[in-house]
Parts: structure tokens; sequence; C-alpha cells
């Protein structure tokens, strides 16, 4: 709990500044103490109202005139009305501030971690911690800042108690210390059910994440009863771990309500048969009321912060877990000299290894790329072994290779995602050191085409790396051959591409690649990026590129390419025996 409440209070220390976060206590304080003085003064106040011109403060046992009280009185209203509009100003500000900047931490954790980390995780998880955990974490930061003021009420309170009648009011404390090791169990059960609940809320995002990913699947196979099965299953163990907390909360809450109750009317009887003032009862009733009613919402909000904290873990979590693994911490080894020496005095062929050579000659002006003796793995399973390649400025590379050799793998070490476990990346000439920069250099385009649902001009331009005009997008249109396509959208470049995208898989894919080609990449990186195309599309495509000044390393099957590439690199799977 307490390790908890510190990552929140650091969390919003971060994103607010301990300036406004102190700031916003001393209003919240000040406008429970005003608060506390408008109660107080109430019954000077219906005294008065009621003819009594002798009225008494409560507490204080001072006199006042009338005057007096109604100025004092008016002016802690009206102070109380604007500390508490400052202080609603300054608590959403310190809220949205703080839910705000840990989500983008994670997210940017996410987005900038290293690629071997990444290939682990779970995208759903990410998607839940950064939208309805940080939900629970809002409220868990909200409970946190009324707590520290309730805290400090508190104290006040059981001051007032034991300055009216040390025994009375110590014996108030002792009460308040009951109350509080009472609550202990529940609280312990709620940061349970928080996990669980966090736990689940995992397991539905999954749900609903995967479900859409493969809505045309589930509708082909007509499989929608299964997915909606598995969300009822996660829904009913939502309402389980509700209901659990909703019974733990509200019993600890009676008993405390009941406790505090049987408190103060066994503190007024004894205080009456200890000989206590009538003025000294009624505010002894008073304080000891107030104070244990604090301590119960002091208790109802622990048990709330304890049922949402395990929230601030899903997303302390990724922000720890993608700090350690951030691209770069790992960076010198990539191209370590170290490594390549061992691996050029182990085996020289293998699973991954070029069975195939060169097709043609490379570039008298210096290769763009060498990859030299490269290894790599994925945890203990080798997939390329001792692998050599060169890329030549302009020239066109296919790598080719039965489904698993490791082309998709080859693709990642090219860009600096994949650090080779032995061997060099070398680009012109120098060991690769800055993946980032490198990859500046880089137009990608994946396997699976991945389309924003936004238009067609913005999926182009996101990734762009530079400022761009209409030119230059159908410059890079033509070359892919889709432009036009585009020409015949309702609104051409501004056209808005939904979710389930109006495109053929051939149009988005050509999409893909000039998305790519509007980077004016020195190497287009394409992994099976043609191979929804016709013969004869693939061909022009090709041709095009070929135009272009950027090299081009290719991943396919196709004999298309394969049969205008300068070099062939053939990889063989991983269970292949060595070959020479
Ligand atoms: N993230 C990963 N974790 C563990 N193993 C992986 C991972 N990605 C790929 N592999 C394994 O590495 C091997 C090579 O995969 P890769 O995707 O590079 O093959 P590929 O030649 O591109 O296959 P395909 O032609 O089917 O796309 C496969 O056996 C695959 O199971």
């Amino acid at each position: 709990m307490i390790r908890r409440a510190r990552l929140h209070v650091r969390a919003m220390v971060v994103a607010c500044g301990a300036g406004r976060v102190l700031r916003l206590q001393l209003l919240m304080l000040l406008g429970a103490l005003l608060e506390a003085v408008v109660l107080v003064l109430l019954v000077p106040l219906v005294q008065l109202l009621a003819g009594d011109d002798d009225v008494r403060v409560p507490v204080l046992g001072v006199d006042v005139g009338p005057v007096a009280l109604l100025g004092v009185a008016g002016a802690a209203v009206l102070l109380r009305g604007a500390v508490q509009w400052r202080s609603a100003i300054t608590n959403s500000d310190v809220l949205l501030r703080t839910t705000d900047a840990l989500r983008l931490r994670a997210l940017r954790g996410v987005l900038e971690a290293d690629w071997t980390y990444l290939v682990r995780q779970r995208r759903s998880d990410v998607v839940q911690a950064t939208t309805t955990e940080m939900e629970r974490v809002d409220a868990a930061v909200h409970l946190l800042l009324r707590s520290a003021v309730d805290l400090l009420l508190l104290a006040a309170s059981a001051a007032v108690a034991v300055v009216i009648s040390p025994l009375l009011g110590g014996l108030a404390v002792l009460s308040l210390v009951v109350v509080v090791a009472l609550g202990r169990g529940s609280v312990r059960r709620s940061i349970a059910l928080g996990v669980e609940w966090t736990r689940r809320n995992a397991l539905f995002g999954a749900t609903v994440t995967d479900s859409l990913a493969s809505l045309r699947l589930i509708r082909a196979h007509d499989s929608s009863e299964q997915w909606v099965r598995l969300l009822d299953d996660a829904a009913r163990e939502g309402r389980r771990i509700e209901h659990r907390y909703v019974e733990v909360t509200s019993a600890m809450q009676a008993i405390v309500g009941y406790a505090a109750l049987g408190a103060a009317l066994g503190l007024v009887l004894l205080g009456r048969a200890i000989g206590l003032g009538v003025a000294e009862l009624v505010a002894l009733a008073a304080v000891t009321t107030r104070l244990l009613s604090v301590a119960r919402g002091l208790l109802t909000s622990t048990q709330a912060f304890a049922h949402y904290s395990p929230a601030l873990d899903a997303v302390q979590r990724i922000i720890d877990e993608t700090a350690a693994h951030r691209e770069g911490l790992e960076g010198p080894e990539v191209s370590s000299t170290s490594r390549l020496a061992s691996s050029h005095l182990s085996t020289r062929q293998g699973a991954g290894a070029p069975r195939t050579s060169t097709t043609g000659s490379t570039s008298t002006s210096g290769p763009l790329l060498e990859l030299r003796g490269v290894a790599a793995s994925y945890g203990d399973r080798p997939v390329l072994r001792d692998l050599d390649l060169v890329v030549a400025p302009a020239s066109l590379v296919a790598v080719t290779g039965p489904s698993g050799a490791g082309k998709s793998t080859l693709l990642d070490v090219v860009l600096g995602l994949l650090p080779p476990t032995a061997g060099e990346v070398v680009v012109g000439g120098e060991p690769l050191t800055d993946p980032r920069a490198w990859r500046a250099r880089v137009g990608y385009v994946p396997q699976q085409t991945v389309l924003i649902p936004g238009s067609v001009r913005e999926n182009l331009t996101w990734s762009a790396g530079r400022p761009v005009t209409d030119d230059d997008l159908w410059r890079a249109l033509e070359a892919a051959c889709v432009a036009d396509v585009v020409r015949q959208l309702p609104e051409g470049l501004d056209t808005v591409l939904q979710d389930l995208a109006q495109l053929s898989g051939g149009e988005q894919q050509r999409l893909c690649i000039a998305r790519a080609l509007v980077r004016e990449p020195d190497l287009l990186v394409l992994d099976e990026a043609t191979s929804a195309l016709d013969a004869a599309t693939e061909a022009d495509v090709v041709a095009n590129l070929r135009r272009t000044p950027a090299a081009l390393l290719v991943a396919t099957h196709r004999p298309a390419v394969v049969g205008v590439a300068d070099h062939v690199v053939s990889l063989a799977p991983a269970e292949d025996e060595p070959r020479a």
C-alpha cells in the first residue's frame, strides 16, 4: 500500500511539479477547515436566529456579538466557496496531468523499446493499461489527494478532543486505533481483488482486441458465438470480483459505523459520569463524531485506493520494463568486433546460411549495406547463422527460402531491430551503431499491410519524416502503380480509409509501397510486399522501383522478382544440416 501510494505521489510530482501538488493540498485543507468553521458557527447562528443575544462558540468557548458572528460566518462561507472553486480546478488539472503523463510515458516506452522485448509483449495489454486501467489510476490519484487532507483533519480533530478532555479525548483516539485495526483486513482483501480486477481487464481487453482483429475470419467461419462466450465469461468474472469487493467493504463500513456510534455514546455517558459540563459534552460528542466519521471516510477511501491502485502496477510495469529495454541501451553489442571475431571462428554454414550466391556484380562505389558473418536467434533458438550479404546502391537483392527459413528475421537485422548474436551489420563501410539514424534512410513495407483509419494522404505522410508536397505523393503513387486507384476514390488523396478498408489486398499493398517511397529512402526493404499482386502489375511495380535511386532488398518467393535481381540470397530452413 505504502509503496503504491509512493509511486502515485512520485507520478503526480513528476507530471505536475511538487509546487502544484502542494498548492492543491493546501487548498483542499483550507477548504476543509473553512467547512469546519462554518459547521462550528452553525450552533451560535441558530441561537442568534432564535432571539438569543448571548451566544457562545462551541469548542473555543468564547462569547461573540451578533455582528461579529454574522461577519465571520459570512466571510467563511464566501471564502469556502472561492477555495472550493479553485481547488476543484487545480484538482482536475493535477489528475489529468498525472494520468496523461503516465499514459504518454507508457506509450512512448513501448514505441521506443527494444524490438526483441516488444515481440514478446501482448498488444492488448498495452491498450488496456493505457486506457481502462488509466481510469482506475485516475480514481486512485483522486483518492490519494483526498486522503492526505482527511488525515490532517483527523489529526486536528483528535487534538481538539484531547484538549477538551485528555481522558475522553485519549479514549476517542484509542477507538480510532481500533477502527484502523479493524479495517486492515478489508484493505488487504481490497488489494487482492484489485489485482484480480486488473487481470480480468487484461483478459477482457485481449478478447475484444483479438476478436476485432479476426473480424473477417469470424464472419467467414461464422464463429462469433465462441468470442461472445469468452466475453461473457470475462464479464461474469468481473461481476464476481466487484460483488466480493462491495461485500467486503460495505460489511466493514457497517461495522465501523456501529463502532463509531457506540464509541461516541459511550464517551458522552462516561463524560457525564465524571461530571463534564453540558457545553463540553456537546462539543466532545461533536468532535468525536467528526473524528470517527473522518476515520470511516478515510477507511472507505483506503479500501477504494487499495482496489484501484493495482492498475498503477500494470501501467508502471510497462513504464519500468520499457525503460529497461529502451532501444540503444544494448546498442554497442550490435556491432561488437569481438563478437564478429568469435563468430568467424565458429561454423561457417548452417541454418539460414546462403546456399546460392550472387547472380550479378556489386557496384564499384562501395556497398550501401553489408552483413558479415551474421547470426540471429530468438532466445535459444538460432534462425540465421554465419550470413554474408552485400547490398550495393541502387541494386536489387532478393532473399528467398521456404516459409520459416528466416527471411523476415534477416530483414529485422538489416533494419537494426534485431541485434545479431554474432557478426556485424555494416552501413556505408561503418559498423552500425545508431540503428535509428540508419532507419531514417530506409523505407520498409511489412508482410501484413498496415493502414491507419485516416485519409490516403495521412496514410502516406505520417511516417514520411520530412515535409511532403502533393507532387511527392503522386510520384510515389505512380511508382507503386496505385495512382489511378487513388484518383478514382471519391475524394482522391483526402478519401478516408475506414478500418475495414475499402481497397483490395493488392491495392493496399501498393499504397504501403508508396508510403515507403515517400520517405525517399536509400534502401527499400520489402517483405513479401507484392504477394497479392498479379504478375503483370508486380513486374510494373518492380520495374518502377528499380528506376528510383533506392537499393531494394526484397524477401520474396516470386520468380518475377528473383529473375530481375542482381543478387539472390537463398536461406535454408533452420532444421537443415550445415552445407558446404
Ligand atoms: N518473435 C519470435 N519469437 C520466436 N521465434 C520467432 C519469432 N519470429 C519468428 N520466429 C521463428 O523464426 C523462424 C524464422 O521466422 P521468419 O518469420 O523470419 O521466417 P520467414 O522466412 O520470413 O517465413 P515466412 O516466409 O513464412 O514469412 C521461424 O521458425 C519462426 O517461428
